[in-house]
């Protein structure tokens, strides 16, 4: 039996910077890892999308350039191209982190599946007193008639497809259903979602989801709600036919399934250490990211709570300062920002409209469409909204969602209004330069200006 003083499984976002730290502290340290290095947002998550995006964004302004008086001629895309850089930058963000670990003192990589074969134990070799688990998450398959004998992508393999194409039909209407799907129309291909609920992107605001609905329509993608899939087989040169529950038929030639993510326990064998897992699957943990076991934690999208590579590093953050500076952070109450990187992006944070009525919170709400902005005028880019929820009470703002060309930078503004207590008031009368996306703040909030 090999003796670490701590053990961590799979390569995730708070596992890397983890291992470093804890290794720095003189930890001896042993990182598990079953496939790559990087895990899921360096190979295929966020850097591969976010550079393919990039693609189709720039296929996008070309499109429009003669609007703009630039006599530019666009082709048929090359996707061999596209998805060469994409394997570069992937390549080199997984190589620089691969020779990162291997110089650092004090820790081991080893390329091997963990499983729990003790309380502490782990692959029957490896033990240690502190054991971290941040193995992730892989995509949920819905169990739909036929799903097993026809072809369908996940998102990952979407990121390699050599071919644009020509029918693409995405389950699901999340992040990964929204980006994949415009990426693909703005590759070329006919793109149809289908959502079973009665909306988009469910968990955002009505006016929020329907505005991103608009946009989408308006580059042509079809989006059918209400919608399930009965049943899937074989319609002859490799398409697949999708019967949705009121008999309407969808041939599709490639087939999207972006349901959803589960926790990847499943190979863990959690029982050996006395964890039990919730009924999904993810492992529960209290405010300090410990299971139920002592001295074992739980990281990243493994255990319940949003799915997102930096909620991951601050789970890095939050157990590297209490267990090496003895300090007591909790994951309570922490600010959950994010954004869609759809084109406008949707940058969100804190409450949504919806749950603060919901709460029965006093609040008031801004909102300005980008059609009056205008730095989004002088661009030519003037889809979308920034909407603000404000506490009736105190003037502080709860949460905003900005549907913008980078939405995420400016929804980072609000961010550290709220992070600084700035309240809407400060914000309305505050100095930005001109004519900035972030200027047009002074005017979301003079839409409140009741006093
Ligand atoms: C297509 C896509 C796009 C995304 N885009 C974004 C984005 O733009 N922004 C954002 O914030 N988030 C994005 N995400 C989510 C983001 O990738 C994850 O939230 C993030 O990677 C955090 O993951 P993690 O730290 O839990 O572990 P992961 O990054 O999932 O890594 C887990 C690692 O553990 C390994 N592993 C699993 N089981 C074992 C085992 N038993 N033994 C050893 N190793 C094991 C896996 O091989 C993997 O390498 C995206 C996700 C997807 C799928
Ligand atoms: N930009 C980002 O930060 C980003 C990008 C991509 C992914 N992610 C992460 O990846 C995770 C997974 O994303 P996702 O888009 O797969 O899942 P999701 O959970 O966000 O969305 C799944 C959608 O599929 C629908 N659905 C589920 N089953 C269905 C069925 N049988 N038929 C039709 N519709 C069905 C749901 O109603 C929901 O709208 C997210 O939690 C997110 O945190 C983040």
């Amino acid at each position: 039996m090999k003796q670490y003083d701590t053990i961590i499984i799979g390569s995730g976002q708070a596992a890397n910077p983890l291992a470093k730290k804890l290794a720095a502290a003189g930890r001896h340290t042993l990182l598990l890892e079953a496939t790559h290095i990087g895990g899921t947002c360096i190979n295929t998550g966020c850097t591969p999308t976010k550079t393919m995006i990039a693609a189709a964004r720039m296929q996008y302004i070309a499109s429009r350039a003669s609007r703009f008086g630039i006599p530019v001629e666009t082709g048929a895309i090359d996707l061999t191209a596209v998805v060469k850089r994409k394997n570069e930058i992937v390549a080199s963000f997984r190589g620089s982190l691969e020779k990162s670990l291997e110089k650092t003192a004090n820790l081991e990589v080893v390329r091997e599946q963990g499983v729990f074969t003790g309380t502490k134990t782990v692959n029957g070799r490896y033990t240690a007193e502190h054991i971290f688990i941040n193995t992730g998450a892989r995509p949920v398959i819905p169990p739909i008639p036929g799903i097993h004998e026809v072809p369908y992508c996940t998102s990952a393999g979407m990121l390699d497809l050599q071919k644009v194409p020509e029918h693409l039909v995405v389950l699901g209407s999340g992040y990964i259903a929204m980006e994949l799907g415009q990426m693909y129309r703005r590759f070329g291909s006919q793109v149809t979602i289908i959502e079973r609920g009665s909306r988009i992107l469910g968990r955002e605001d009505e006016d929020v989801a329907a505005a991103v609905h608009q946009v989408l329509e308006e580059d042509g993608i079809r989006i059918i709600t209400h919608a399930s899939v009965e049943r899937a087989a074989a319609a002859g040169n490799g398409h697949v036919r999708l019967t949705l529950q009121n008999g309407q038929r969808l041939e599709a030639s490639h087939w999207l399934i972006a349901t959803g993510r589960a926790p990847a326990t499943e190979a863990l064998q959690l029982e050996k250490t006395g964890i039990t897992p919730d009924e999904q699957g993810f492992i529960p943990v209290n405010e300090y990211l410990e299971t139920s076991v002592p001295g074992i934690y739980a990281l990243g999208d493994v255990k319940k709570g949003p799915a997102f590579t930096h909620i991951s590093y601050n789970d890095y953050i939050v157990v590297a300062e209490n267990i090496l500076n003895k300090k007591n952070i909790s994951i309570k109450d922490r600010p959950v920002p994010y954004c869609m990187f759809t084109d406008p992006e949707l940058g969100r944070i804190g409450i949504t409209e919806q749950e603060a009525r919901e709460k029965g919170l006093a609040i008031k709400i801004a909102r300005l469409p980008l059609s009056k902005v205008a730095r989004a005028i002088e661009t030519g880019e003037t889809r979308g909204l920034i909407k603000a929820v404000v506490d009736a009470q105190n003037g502080q703002v709860l949460g905003a969602a900005v549907l913008s060309v980078s939405g995420g930078e400016i929804m980072t503004v609000l961010q550290m209004a709220m992070m600084g207590n700035i309240g809407y008031k400060q914000l309305r009368n505050a100095i930005f330069a001109h004519p900035l996306f972030s200027e047009s703040l002074n005017n979301l909030f003079m839409t409140l200006d009741d006093d």
